[in-house]
């Protein structure tokens, strides 16, 4: 089943007389489940394919169906709250409030959605234990490291059961090792709980922890890759570099 689809999706940013066509009609299907890695230069449209795929800003062109809902047919409100109910997000930074532990940020989209925490304690504490912080749910996000703080804005993501996770260059502000333990998280996600997810990276490492590898090019894309069929993560590493390398 098709969670997240866009079609024809085009974003013009006018600076000045100038237009830049960030994108240029990038039509692409998301299945459910589905791990789907966003790769491409610097300037190629993929922040702003994520951004408009969550809502974050909106498109000049096409469409977003979440869902099964056309996105454009509905109010700003009931856009909103449809994003709000269906889309997690991650960022590069972490995004934490400093005065709230790390289980008070968790439980902070519960809140925004006029939810009662204390309604959702045992999906909580599952995630506390998926991502490895049960141990310090009442640490604030100065206490903690920065895999720890990205673990923690993961299970905010997550904690309102969103059928999509986007994650923008999750492992762009931590070393390689505690970057690779955020990746074997999100593929555990992936294969365990059948969460969708849609990242944004430059990284073939992380690149490789998904099942499908799309690849931007001056707003269109350029190529698509399927991983499923390779067994091992070099491999895998390999096939995303070797697709890198044909272009330069
Ligand atoms: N708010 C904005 N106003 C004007 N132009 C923008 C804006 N945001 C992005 N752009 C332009 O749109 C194009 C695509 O930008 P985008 O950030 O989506 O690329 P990217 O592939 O994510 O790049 P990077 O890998 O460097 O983060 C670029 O030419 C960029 O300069």
């Amino acid at each position: 089943m098709t969670v997240l689809s866009a079609s024809d999706l085009r974003k013009i940013y006018e600076i000045g007389k100038q237009n830049v066509h960030a994108l240029d009609g990038v039509s692409l299907q998301v299945e459910e489940g589905e791990f789907v890695a966003v790769m491409g230069p610097s300037g190629s449209g993929k922040s702003t394919l994520l951004h408009l795929l969550g809502g974050l800003d909106q498109p000049s062109g096409g469409d977003i169906t979440l869902a099964g809902i056309k996105v454009s047919l509905l109010s700003d409100q009931e856009a909103t709250l449809l994003r709000r109910r269906n889309i997690g997000f991650v960022f590069q930074f972490y995004n934490l409030l400093p005065t709230l532990s790390a289980k008070e940020n968790i439980l902070l989209p519960l809140i925004i959605d006029g939810k009662k925490p204390r309604d959702h304690e045992k999906r909580l504490q599952e995630l506390l234990l998926r991502v490895g912080l049960s141990d310090r749910a009442d640490h604030r996000p100065s206490e903690l490291s920065g895999g720890e703080q990205q673990r923690v804005s993961l299970a905010r993501a997550l904690i309102t059961q969103p059928k999509v996770l986007l994650a923008d260059e999750p492992t762009g502000n931590l070393d390689s090792r505690t970057g690779n333990q955020v990746m074997e998280l999100l593929g555990e996600l992936s294969r365990d709980l059948n969460q969708t997810i849609i990242m944004v990276t430059h990284d073939p490492k992380a690149a490789a922890h998904a099942d499908r590898v799309v690849f931007l090019q001056d707003g269109r894309i350029r190529e698509e890759i399927s991983l499923t069929g390779i067994r091992s993560m070099q491999k895998k590493v390999k096939s995303v570099l070797s697709r890198i390398e044909s272009w330069e």
